[in-house]
């Protein structure tokens, strides 16, 4: 999907809402704007729904062109290192569905709805590609948003097999964008890799590795949309 920001605007430049879980996120991307003012960014709690719930009440001020969901998350082993850099492709609530003996049967299958939102492919290539001459190591693909952080290589292993082209798992894009996709607003996820997305060991955890590299993403932010 592809969207003009400035559509049915003449001459002004385009607001930004970043959502980031935590405030450690927030405040390495507020670090990294640098006091631009085109750009507000807040917290959306951890977990899909406290995201799309704080979100909502962000947008119902209607003065935002695009959302962004931000922040650290687990990479997908061969396709997000750590200190990487993932933009979304497409943003996929991966455990929303049901359970059964013989596999995972996601909403989509249902017939509930759909567990898949689309990015603007236009903004993502742009963003991808600036972050790439900023020589910043970065990697486009669907960035799953789960409830239960995955604990375990099996898991791992099943999530990259049922969504193909899975780069990276967090908590939250999929309830910011479901509440942008409600205001009828572009969204894009831009996460910086902290850990493998397998085996629950925290202090793997290559946090203020990840926040640099949020940081150093943020700066690039105000070139891209503007
Ligand atoms: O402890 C700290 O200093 C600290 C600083 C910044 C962020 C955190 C978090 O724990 C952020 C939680 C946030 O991170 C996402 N995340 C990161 N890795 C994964 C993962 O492997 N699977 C799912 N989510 C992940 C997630 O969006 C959390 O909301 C701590």
């Amino acid at each position: 999907m592809n969207v003009d920001l400035h559509a049915g605007r003449k001459e002004s430049s385009s607001r930004v809402l970043i959502m980031t879980a935590v405030s450690a996120e927030r405040d390495a991307v507020i670090r990294g704007l640098n006091g631009n003012d085109r750009f507000d960014v807040q917290l959306a709690g951890v977990g899909p729904a406290s995201a799309a719930a704080r979100t909502m009440t962000a947008l119902a001020a209607g003065k935002y062109d695009i959302v962004l969901s931000a922040g650290i998350a687990g990479g997908f082993t061969g396709k997000a290192e750590v200190g990487s850099i993932v933009v979304s492709s497409e943003i996929v609530a991966a455990d929303l569905g049901s359970e059964t003996a013989e596999g995972f049967i996601s909403v989509d299958e249902l017939g509930f709805g759909s567990s898949r939102i689309s990015v603007d492919d236009n903004l993502a290539a742009r963003l991808t590609q600036a972050l790439r001459s900023a020589g910043l190591p970065v990697n486009t693909g669907k960035v799953l948003t789960v409830s239960t952080t995955t604990g375990t290589a099996a898991t791992a292993a099943e999530l990259a097999a049922r969504v193909p082209g899975a780069a990276a798992e967090a908590m939250e894009g999929y309830g910011v964008a479901f509440a942008a996709n409600e205001h009828g607003i572009p969204v894009l996820e831009i996460r910086s890799i902290s850990n493998a997305v397998g085996p629950r060991d925290r202090s793997a955890w290559r946090i203020q590795e990840a926040l640099q590299a949020l940081e150093a993403t943020s700066s690039i932010l105000p070139e891209v949309f503007k």
